[in-house]
């Protein structure tokens, strides 16, 4: 596949020869075509004298007419759609008059996307919670927004955005912006902040909210809207949190919308509307830490933004960094150590389960020049990323030092979009005048950000947390049930999020004496794990029930595979039964049975992880 851009591996646009400043869409939701029909009128700013024609992304986008808007006349305009190119999409050229001149230019696309857009997810009724209405929402990142929208479907690009959507008039329509103006079956919304393609988001279904604080409310579907509420009351507190530690919150409101669970990620940062999987109703609020990461990227990702996904770990190394200070805020620096430790314990079980095969994706920063970035994604960006930081946190001189340097690095390049270097620059330029200028050279850039593997170096965290699961893990590793049965460590309390991380601890044990039925009740019942609503717990259960190989527990294990389409769970699942002879037959059989059901990004790796296609 090749570079595509400059600025950009996996985008055809030209950011360094022209920009999008504002893009209006008018959609006509269809749900029985399962398609958008519109269009949209792009504001560019043309950068260069040269500029004979437009580059812009498309995916499977039929475009019916392109028309150039200027001095109040409307101009048509030639434009080519190139062949497709696999994970990438579609060159659309939009060809310019001769003597086109620099500054503002605007041009109508009128098109309908495809009825399998990538981005966009089609639920029948009988998919839906309430069963009487179809609902629709998007997933834009990482190179989605060009299967609903021709642009410069960049993060290197940002503009602002208003849309007006014609709905079923019984619907409620919601995208990452401000509600403008509600009509019947028509709703009028306003993004003023300039946004990444990949942050353009909408959701349509039978949904109702409830207020979670001031400028703040979760949406859902009625049957689950209370137990919502309930579950994210943290998140006024959250906001209040995040904003002390980075600097004052620009997108008005902050909402929360809950997903069907097909949605394919824990939650998506779409602005003014946080995208979140129904797999954090856990009843006892111990998953409402993916609010305070999204609530995160309100800062770090949406206003701070990588430039490509190849530093796509400014996004979510900067973002678990901040989520981990407002949960240490929140529950005190034990805790917050604890979770930097069980990320770790995630990320070692990623390079081992996942990227063995392609150790160039375990650098901090990776090369796409020939890779999509869906194929790229791992815990990488997120747990090397934040550790990283955390050493460079270390080094300046702990919190006290690096939170400042923090909200400055924010303020620096807020509504920019940043590579690495700039990031290398803001620290370079804030310590050197300081007592810790001589830390810079400490520093081994390249080992940190072009290096594979684990990170280099591991920070001195607190233990105490961690040190309790270790030893159960190793209790639970190297005696036999008998012994198991009558030890008393097993009747200690520990926490859900010990629990889980000595779940994920034990996944990742070389050997474990025993591991049959027996040990697999006893870990049930010691942990309450068959009647726990916990999906973390539940997901580490069904992988140590594979591990055991026990086939009869198989219905079990593709039942919880057929709950949620997240693709933290269902991926690792079935890569685990494709290596497991015996079950993956069954669970090829089950996959072919509900991959329509999946969103295609989901589907399509999921085909990879069992072998059907290659990776
Ligand atoms: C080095 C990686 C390079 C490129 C990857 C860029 C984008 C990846 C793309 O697949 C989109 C990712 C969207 C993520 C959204 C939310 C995540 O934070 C959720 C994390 C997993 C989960 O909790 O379910
Ligand atoms: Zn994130």
């Amino acid at each position: 596949m090749g570079r595509l851009g400059k600025v950009d591996p996996s985008s055809y646009s030209q950011p360094e020869l022209i920009t999008t400043e504002h893009s209006a869409i008018n959609w006509q939701v269809d749900f029985t075509n399962t398609k958008l029909r519109g269009s949209v009128l792009h504001k560019f700013n043309v950068l260069s004298n040269e500029l004979d024609k437009i580059l812009l992304d498309v995916r499977d986008i039929e475009v019916k007419n392109a028309t150039l808007l200027a001095g109040g006349t409307e101009v048509p305009i030639n434009y080519f759609i190139s062949d497709p190119v696999a994970d990438i999409g579609q060159k659309l050229t939009l060809e310019l008059p001769a003597g086109t001149a620099k500054g503002s230019l605007s041009v109508r696309i009128d098109y309908e996307t495809a009825n399998n857009a990538s981005a966009l997810q089609w639920l029948s009724p009988a998919q839906t919670l309430g069963k009487q209405h179809p609902y629709m929402f998007s997933q834009c990142q990482s190179i989605h927004a060009r299967s609903v929208i021709p642009c410069q479907d960049t993060p290197a690009v940002k503009f602002s955005y208003d849309a007006v959507v014609e709905h079923p008039s019984e619907l409620t329509a919601l995208m990452s912006a401000i509600i403008d103006k509600q009509e019947a079956g028509k709703t009028h919304f306003k993004q003023t902040v300039p946004v990444p393609a990949y942050l353009v988001a909408i959701a349509i279904g039978k949904l109702v909210s409830r207020p979670l604080g001031e400028n703040s409310n979760v949406w859902a579907e009625e049957g689950i809207v209370d137990a919502c509420a309930q579950e994210f009351s943290e998140t006024s507190t959250m906001l209040k949190t995040a904003s002390d530690l980075c600097g004052p919150y620009v997108w008005k409101q902050y909402d929360l919308l809950v997903m069907p669970p097909s949605f394919p990620y824990g939650g998506m940062e779409n602005p003014c509307l946080t995208f979140v999987t129904p797999t954090l109703l856990a009843g006892d609020k111990s998953l409402a830490d993916v609010v305070a990461h999204e609530i995160a990227h309100s800062w770090t990702g949406n206003l701070v933004t990588n430039k490509n996904f190849e530093h796509f770990w400014l996004n979510e190394g900067f973002t678990v960094f901040v989520e981990s200070k407002i949960m240490g805020r929140l529950e005190g620096d034990k805790e917050l150590d604890f979770r930097m430790l069980s990320n770790l314990i995630e990320l070692q079980e990623c390079l081992r389960s996942q990227l063995s095969d392609t150790p160039e994706l375990t650098k901090l920063v990776v090369d796409l020049s020939n890779c999509g970035p869906d194929d790229a994604f791992s815990q990488v960006p997120y747990y090397k990323g934040s550790t990283f930081l955390r050493y460079l946190e270390d080094l300046f001189g702990g919190p006290s030092v690096f939170e400042p340097f923090l909200r400055d690095y924010l303020k620096k390049y807020a509504y920019k979009s940043i590579e690495t270097n700039d990031f290398k620059e803001a620290i370079y330029d804030y310590f050197k005048d300081s007592a810790q200028k001589d830390k810079l050279s400490v520093v081994d850039w390249d080992l940190w950000l072009k290096g594979e593997g684990m990170p280099p170096i591991i920070p001195k965290f607190d233990e105490t947390l961690a040190n309790v699961i270790k030893d159960l893990s190793n209790l639970w590793s190297t005696q036999t049930v008998e012994q198991l049965a009558n030890n008393p460590e097993l009747k200690k309390p520990i926490s859900v999020h010990q629990q889980i991380a000595f779940l994920g601890k034990l996944i990742e044990s070389k050997d474990i004496v025993e591991l049959n039925a027996q040990k697999i009740d006893l870990l049930e019942s010691t942990y309450n794990l068959k009647q726990s609503k916990n999906a973390e717990l539940r997901f580490r259960i069904n992988r140590l029930i594979i591990r055991a190989r026990l086939i009869d527990r198989l219905n079990d294990i593709i039942d919880f595979a057929n709950s949620n389409y997240r693709m933290k769970f269902c991926r690792p699942i079935y890569r685990d039964l494709a290596a497991w002879p015996e079950a993956k037959p069954k669970a090829v059989e089950n996959f072919l049975k509900v991959k329509d059901e999946m969103m295609a990004m989901c589907s399509s790796q999921v085909e990879k992880d069992l072998g059907l296609k290659s990776a």
